[in-house]
């Protein structure tokens, strides 16, 4: 069935409509974005920023065009979350990404750890490498922030405002993010796209991937897939506000918590980790999880009471 069909990957989607990239991430030469919409068989099944998508009908890409997604192949990875903590209804958000960059501000809006916290846990849920961005170093020194994740070996890149137009670390951060595909998450005003506008800016200038996505004009879109010069793809998150976790089950959100997870062996069987018996508060007591070791417990029994369904206490 539809062996005619022509490999591209999503690159938008805003309101049934899908920008699809005719030969995939890794073609090169002239990007040829075609429109398309799903055809009817493919019923509830969704497609996301990042799918490999089989296409058939009108592929020209002309004004006007609409061709069919027939077939959505098998992603190497998911990136979910769901609309509250108590909602186990996920909804995706892209797929086949590598790695998962969390920008974060150091100063202006201060940096929120249980937010970063929550994005991490959506990164090891995804099976993408989390990666921390630390924006407006210019503003604040890093080593404050950084030191909170020390014990759990997360890479981190500093970029700071050297002058109204330059920024410094974007090097660093170009060479971390070259040939692979990265979703960029963060809050509002921490300079997420300032970042994306540096990074993908030559790009953007001789307007090839961004003519025909548009991005002024999908400010409803949860996600977009953008080239960077150097090659790789950044895919940026505007339509993105928060990262439910109702989808990620209890059991496996330890393993977001890697200097935790070992102690969890000290507990009693079925132990829930947010109760007496728990054995984290004495692994933790004794230095085991690191300076930090004391917030990123409180941070981790705080989600398992929002997935609960619990007030915080
Ligand atoms: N001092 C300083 N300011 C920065 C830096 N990067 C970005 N800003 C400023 O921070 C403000 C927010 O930046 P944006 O790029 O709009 O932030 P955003 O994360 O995209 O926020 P939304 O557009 O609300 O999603 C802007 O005024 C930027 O000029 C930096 O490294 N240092
Ligand atoms: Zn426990």
């Amino acid at each position: 069935m539809h062996a005619d069909a022509v490999t591209a990957q999503v690159v938008t989607v805003d309101r049934g409509r899908f920008g699809c990239l005719l030969g995939g991430f890794e073609a090169t030469g002239d990007d040829l974005v075609v429109t398309a919409m799903k055809a009817r068989e493919l019923g509830r099944t969704a497609v996301v920023v990042g799918d490999r998508v089989g296409l058939v009908g009108d592929v020209s890409g002309a004004p006007g065009s609409l061709s069919r997604i027939v077939k959505v192949e098998p992603r190497s990875s998911l990136l979910r979350r769901s609309a509250d903590d108590t909602d186990v209804v996920e909804r995706v958000i892209v797929a086949n990404a590598d790695q998962l960059a969390i920008v974060t501000a150091l100063a202006d809006p201060v940096p929120r750890p249980r937010m970063v916290d929550r994005c991490l846990v959506a990164a090891y849920d995804a099976g993408l490498d989390p990666l921390l961005v630390l924006t407006k170093a210019d503003l604040a020194d890093p080593a404050e922030f950084t030191a909170q994740y020390a014990a759990l070996e997360v890479p981190w890149l500093v970029s700071r405002r050297s002058s109204p137009e330059a920024f410094e670390g974007l090097e660093e951060i170009r060479e971390k993010l070259a040939g692979r595909v990265t979703v960029l998450v963060g809050h509002s005003g921490v300079g997420k796209s300032t970042l994306v506008n540096a990074l993908t800016g030559a790009e953007r200038a001789t307007g090839r991937v961004n003519d025909v996505t548009g991005r002024g004009r999908h400010t409803s879109t949860s996600a977009i897939a953008l080239r960077l010069p150097g090659g790789g793809w950044v895919v940026d998150t505007p339509g993105v506000r928060s990262f439910g976790l109702g989808h990620v089950d209890p059991d496996r959100l330890v393993h977001a918590f890697p200097e935790l997870e070992a102690g969890t062996d000290e507990c009693p069987r079925g132990c829930t980790h947010d109760e007496p018996e728990c054995g984290l508060d004495a692994w933790v007591a004794d230095g085991h999880a690191g300076t930090s070791g004391a917030a990123r417990l409180e941070s981790f029994r705080r989600l398992l009471r929002a997935k609960a369904g619990q007030p915080d206490h």
